[in-house]
């Protein structure tokens, strides 16, 4: 048995993208759910330091010939949700993009979305020229890297005009935004966030695919090793508890006791808030969680009703 092998005997596997859109965001989120681990020079293999676990690090290129396929681990990131649902990879974070360019919905579980690496993916055309709706690209041909997503739906949109005419889904490997003006394609199917790639490239957006973000995903194959299905569980417990301290807030304040009902209709908090007696008779101390995104609208409210001192607290983890 090879050295690869030999270690990661026994090890529950887990897949992250190596580099690009998702790694920074994906190794913070390790580092907050105290995933620890020590990754060779060699191997794109991470074994953790206190788990019974290795992190697949994927990225694109393609396997080496000296790797048996099983331990390969140049591949493409699309490989991640196909890993994952076919069980080689227990679990793994990866676009939803990702997932229904491998077509893998079906054999994978959406454990928890992931708040980072949203995108849509569009249909770009050129902003000045007779490209402007899905009828005129009838025919013509749509450069991606997206050709299984695109494929569909341009054979569906074909189907449905009935008029004959075959649109031509042409894959390309990267700088897909150029495409149009270098006369690749005529349009193309890309993905958006802030749109400045698209702009640049003198495209604009005519119809969205779909939208995406990364995602914990969890193989449907049934795991049969308790001590896996236990580690499983606590991963995906320990990267909740990581993503719902970015979401709340702790928010505690003072306040008259007879403005209490006001003040915690901004502050009810997830199950109720805690309002407890301070030493100064009439005045009564509450914490709750906020959520973030609704924070200033509640520090308003809580103001409008009387409430002092208002301290807000960022969490560093939780679990709820
Ligand atoms: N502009 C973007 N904004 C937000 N998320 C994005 C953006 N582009 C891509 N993503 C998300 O990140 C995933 C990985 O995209 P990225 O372009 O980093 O992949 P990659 O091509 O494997 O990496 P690289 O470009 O470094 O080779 C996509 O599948 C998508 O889910
Ligand atoms: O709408 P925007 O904010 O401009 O983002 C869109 C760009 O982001 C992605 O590429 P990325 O920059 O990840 O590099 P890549 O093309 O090498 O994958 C995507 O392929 C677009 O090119």
């Amino acid at each position: 048995m090879d050295l690869l092998s030999e270690s990661l005997k026994g090890r529950l596997l887990f897949a992250i993208p190596k580099k690009g859109r998702l790694y920074e965001k994906c190794i913070e989120l390790l580092s907050g759910a105290d995933i620890q681990f020590t990754r060779s020079n060699r191997l794109d293999i991470a074994l953790s330091r206190n788990h019974n676990l290795a992190l697949y690090v994927y990225s694109f290129g393609y396997s080496t010939p000296s790797y048996p396929r099983r331990y390969s681990v140049f591949l493409p990131a699309s490989d991640i949700p196909r890993f994952v649902g076919e069980g080689n990879v227990a679990l793994g974070i990866t676009g939803q993009d990702m997932i229904a360019e491998a077509n893998v919905q079906d054999l994978v579980t959406e454990v928890l979305p992931l708040g980072f690496g949203k995108c849509r993916l569009q249909i770009q055309t050129p902003e000045r020229g007779p490209l402007q709706s899905l009828e005129s690209l009838g025919g013509k041909t749509i450069g991606t890297s997206f050709d299984v997503l695109a494929g569909k739906f341009f054979s569906e949109q074909d189907a449905q005009r009935g008029d004959g005419k075959q649109t031509k889904v042409e894959y390309l490997d990267g700088s897909v935004e150029a495409a149009c003006t270098l006369g690749v394609a005529d349009a193309i199917v890309d993905l958006v966030e802030s749109g400045e790639t698209m702009r640049a490239a003198g495209l604009h957006a005519i119809h969205t695919l779909m939208t995406s973000e990364a995602v914990l995903i969890q193989s449907n194959k049934q795991v049969d090793n308790d001590a896996h299905k236990q580690l499983i569980k606590k991963i995906i417990s320990r990267i909740k508890g990581v993503q719902a301290a970015k979401k709340y807030v702790l928010c505690n304040y003072n306040i008259e006791r007879k403005h209490l009902d006001q003040a915690i209709q901004f502050t009810p908090g997830r199950r109720a808030p805690t309002v407890s007696p301070l030493e100064d008779d009439g005045w009564v101390a509450v914490s709750s969680m906020v959520e973030r995104k609704q924070l200033a609208e509640s520090m308003d409210g809580l103001e409008n009703s009387g409430a002092h001192d208002i301290l807000v607290i960022a969490l560093d983890n939780c679990r709820v």
